[in-house]
């Protein structure tokens, strides 16, 4: 079976890759995604300066998936930036860079100075971080996204994507796929970021598992598995001419088989790989592979979008 997939000019040899936040942060964590069997390789979300995010504990196990309010820790973008000028762009892997400025006026110098290196990575623009203390999710309001999504394409010509949050009703779905066809520019998004501000309770202690925000996070893995279908199904047929790629709940081949059933152009994997490793993605790859030997599909493209209704 072929899993390669060629998409907004990059090549990856097979559709799997980290979740922006996870395994991201250090170049010697990309250099370790980079090296693993994953297709592909994203940053942390950067800011304008390096921040040391929330007090820890900040991110946990759950039972079912992850709870975490990181807080946007991260080198920095000159740091990311520099990782993406030494990168080898022809050794196959595409690099992709994520952005989640703490203002617009940020994001915009983020964005000119990645538009003025000129490299072959695509940007990921963050509206969606759920865990920075006062700020809401720029993805829940669609007069804003709209407005910072306007200055953007001001400052940024090439094709870029954005991280979106889960949404949870029809008519948030319609609004904000209403936003995004309005700009030719924006190829792709990624659904879903992690359910902000869920609570994990520990029974034993009696006691939440976060330090920051009095216990609430971003939940993710098998948790989320529902909601992220769910939203890659609907941008995937709400969206013109856009790539949507999915995230969440992704731990075998079986819940990436669903997200290019949905939809999705190529799947990203978080809990699962901070969880086990860098070894899950060609843990994750061969089991896609064998689901599809089964099921008589011999690409990518034989499946996408193919989700059945009743
Ligand atoms: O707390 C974080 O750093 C974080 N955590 C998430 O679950 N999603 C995000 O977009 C970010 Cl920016």
């Amino acid at each position: 079976v072929d899993l390669s997939v060629s998409w907004l000019g990059v090549n990856m040899e097979n559709p799997l890759y980290n979740a922006s936040g996870v395994m991201c942060r250090s170049r010697e964590e990309l250099d370790a995604v980079a090296a693993s069997a994953a297709g592909a390789l994203i940053t942390k979300s950067c800011t304008l300066l390096p921040r040391e995010g929330n007090p820890e504990p900040r991110y946990a196990k759950a039972p079912h998936g992850s709870i975490n309010s990181m807080g946007l820790p991260n080198a920095g973008y000159q740091y990311y930036l520099d990782y993406a000028k030494a990168y080898d762009h022809q050794g196959g892997k595409p690099l992709f860079v994520s952005v989640s400025g703490m203002s617009l006026e940020d994001n915009l110098e983020m964005l000119a100075a990645f538009r003025d290196a000129d490299l072959p990575c695509l940007v990921e623009l963050n509206l969606s971080c759920p865990n920075l203390p006062g700020k809401p999710q720029i993805g829940y309001d669609f007069e804003a996204s709209s407005h910072v999504l306007s200055e953007v394409v001001k400052v940024y010509h090439k094709p870029f994507g954005v991280k979106l949050p889960p949404y949870f009703d029809p008519v948030h779905f319609a609004e904000m796929a209403s936003v995004l066809n309005s700009f030719p520019s924006l190829k792709y998004v990624t659904c879903i970021n992690s359910v902000g501000n869920g609570l994990v309770i520990d029974l034993d202690s009696e006691s939440v598992v976060i330090k920051p925000k009095g216990g609430l996070g971003g939940i993710g893995g098998d948790y989320v598995l529902p909601t992220a279908l769910a939203n890659v199904r609907e941008f995937y047929r709400l969206l013109d001419d856009k790539h949507v790629i999915g995230c969440g709940g992704v731990k075998s081949g079986r819940e990436a088989f669903m997200h290019i059933l949905a939809g999705a152009t190529a799947v990203q994997v978080g809990t699962c790989l901070y969880e086990e490793g860098a070894a899950c993605f060609a843990r994750i790859r061969d089991e896609l592979a064998a689901l599809m030997q089964q099921k008589g599909y011999a690409t990518l493209a034989d499946f996408r979008g193919k989700l059945k209704t009743m």
